[in-house]
């Protein structure tokens, strides 16, 4: 804040009267103003020019801004935060390199429909525009564009109000996703009037309006699942991101119906649920009739609700989606449910009443069954304490863990790694399981654990395959910077799937390998944290109990068998198979 006597403004677009004693504001201020009074809390991101400044007064101004080593760590705690309190979490960055870094964040967030704003100082207009060849020049603008939900640029002090606001309602409203708000630093010291300027900032009412479904949607809804003879509820992340926890659980539970959890809506309802058909996957999706998808895209990850997965037996779908585009993206969709998911589901409950009819019992059966062989065959691989670990037997220590401490967040990503927790890692809490998303990235790990404990205060527990640790692990000194109550269990099985490949050519390592018996608890070590070296399930429970009980940061490296583990990960078809025989 400074007054206009004596001050000389240059390049301003508001005329003031250097007569008059003029209390003044300026692009920095109003930036930060109006991300307060939207009740943004904390930045995420990485210094530089021209933000530097804007990181400093916001941290002076009360935000709390954790400054990261790379953007695109900073970028996935952003989004991260955007999906654990339905806010958009901001992410700040510095022009071209640093932006480019943050979008793949970005990117990131807006398939995964987490509310995300990047922020991103940028170079001037008129030089960019002209290719003159400004100091990191690059149009952002149109860049961000087709990654992300919506892109705004702001020229002008007196916009900065409406431009947060614009950024702040794309990002959670409808499907919610990433935007992206691109800020020349020319207008950071732009000057303005004081009360002007606080005048001009726009206080977001009803961010994320409910979307009541149609009385005739929900009709249609309920008239398939009472003709259904083996009706399936699937909850998506979707779900999760809802917040609708109690609704959700009051329909599952009164309506009987057996639900699979997709990873990130797993804890929604406990994994140990009897209704639960989480381990009865195959079953329950090839022999369901009825298919209730809540929050949950028929994509990939649900084999484009077609194909083998499906069996051969006729379904039909019931989709709650918040974005009617959505509906038959796939396939047919019989009963769209176009809504909130709390407003949906709240309408389907006030359906059941004393005229439901539980499943028939044969189907709930055919479920409980299938779930209960497939645990006891899993059973005993969960309880070897073998010295190598393979990765069930170090999975089922940390289940243990978890089962313990219901409320701790647990951060995931690798590919055995990831495949085998999801299914061992029981969840007992709603929002308590983060992971690679929709895209399967591998990166997300350190931002994710960061965003997780900032926004909730949580222990964390960050189980990362050796592989995808990498992408994101200078950030352990962030962690240890800011004492977060993180704990990281490195699988080290030296190499990705597995440690075991290697160049026929003799001349270079294996494309999967790495350094074998690298010891990346000595990292953490460099930067205060406390570092751990394993080698059998017993120790590594111990390990882990112990640093999240003491909530220092901490990473434990967890020696696994390099011979463990499928040789690709789970992703079926997609991955393609040589037609051309090797040569002998
Ligand atoms: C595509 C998927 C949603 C579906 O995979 P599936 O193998 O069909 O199902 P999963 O859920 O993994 O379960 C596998 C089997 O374990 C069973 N299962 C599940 N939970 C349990 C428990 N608790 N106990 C025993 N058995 C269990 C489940 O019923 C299946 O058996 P059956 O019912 O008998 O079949 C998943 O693989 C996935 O999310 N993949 C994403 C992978 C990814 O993003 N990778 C990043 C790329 S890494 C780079 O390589």
């Amino acid at each position: 804040m400074a007054t206009a006597e004596k001050t000389k403004i240059e390049d301003n677009v508001v005329h003031l009267d250097p007569a008059a004693e003029q209390e003044l504001t300026d692009g920095f201020h109003l930036v930060i103003d109006a991300l307060k009074l939207n009740g943004i809390e904390t930045i995420y991101g990485v210094p530089g020019i021209p933000i530097t400044d804007l990181g400093r007064m916001a941290q002076e101004e009360g935000i709390r801004v954790i400054s990261f080593r790379h953007e695109q760590n900073a970028g996935n705690a952003a989004a991260i935060a955007g999906f654990l309190t339905k806010k958009p979490g901001v992410c700040l960055t510095v022009s071209a390199p640093g932006f480019l870094n943050g979008l793949t964040a970005l990117a990131n967030a807006t398939t995964n429909c987490f509310p995300m704003i990047l922020i991103s100082g940028s170079s001037e207009r008129e030089i960019v525009d002209l290719q003159q060849g400004d100091y990191e020049e690059m149009d952002q603008l149109a860049i961000a564009k087709p990654l992300c939900k919506a892109a705004f640029r702001v020229l002008h002090a007196a916009d900065i109000g409406i431009g947060v606001a614009r950024a702040i309602r794309a990002a959670v409203s409808g499907r919610p996703g990433g935007v992206y708000l691109d800020l020349p630093a020319k207008l950071f010291s732009q000057a303005m009037d004081a009360e002007a300027g606080a005048k001009s900032l726009v206080k977001v009412i009803d961010a994320a309006p409910a979307q009541i479904p149609s009385p005739a949607a929900v009709d249609r809804a309920i008239d398939l699942l009472k003709g259904a003879k083996k009706p399936l509820i699937i909850l998506g992340k979707g779900a999760a991101y809802a917040q609708a926890d109690e609704e959700i659980r009051a329909f599952v539970e009164n309506s009987g119906i057996p639900f699979l959890p997709m990873s990130m809506a797993k804890g929604l309802l406990p994994d140990t649920h009897p209704q639960s058909a989480g381990a009865a996957r195959s079953t329950a999706l090839k022999d369901a009739d009825v298919v209730l998808l809540v929050g949950a895209r028929l994509n990939w990850l649900l084999s484009h609700g077609k194909g083998k997965t499906w069996g051969d037996k006729p379904k039909q779908f019931i989709q709650v989606d918040i974005e009617p585009r959505e509906m038959d993206s796939n396939v047919e969709i019989k009963a769209p449910l176009v809504g909130d998911i709390g407003s949906v589901i709240a309408a389907l409950n006030a359906r059941i009443d004393g005229s439901w009819q539980a499943p028939p019992a044969e189907w709930v059966e055919t479920i409980r069954s299938k779930k209960e062989a497939n645990i006891a065959k899993m059973a005993p691989k969960l309880l070897k304490n073998s010295v190598p670990m393979d990765f069930h037997s170090a999975l089922g220590a940390l289940k243990n863990v978890i089962k313990e401490r219901p409320d701790a967040i647990l951060v995931n990503e690798g590919a055995n790694t990831l495949d085998l927790a999801r299914g061992i890692i029981d969840m007992h809490q709603p929002r308590k399981r983060l992971d690679v998303g929709t895209w399967g990235v591998m990166g997300i790990g350190m931002g994710f654990a960061v965003g997780a404990a900032v926004e909730t205060g949580k222990p964390v527990l960050a189980v990362e395959g050796d592989s995808a640790f990498g992408f994101s692990g200078m950030e352990v000194e962030t962690i240890c910077r800011y004492d977060l109550p993180v704990t990281i269990v490195i699988f080290n099985n030296n190499g990705i799937y597995r440690g075991t490949d290697t160049d026929p050519t003799g001349r270079d390592p294996g494309t999967t390998v790495f350094v074998p018996g690298a010891r990346y608890d000595k990292m953490m070590e460099a930067f205060g944290g406390v570092g751990v070296h394993v080698t059998s399930p017993d120790e590594l429970y111990r390990a882990v109990s112990a640093a999240m009980d003491s909530g220092k940061p901490t990473l434990i490296n967890a020696v696994i068998d390099p011979a463990a583990g499928s040789e690709s990960g789970n992703i079926g078809s997609l991955n393609p198979q040589s037609v051309v025989k090797k040569k002998k």
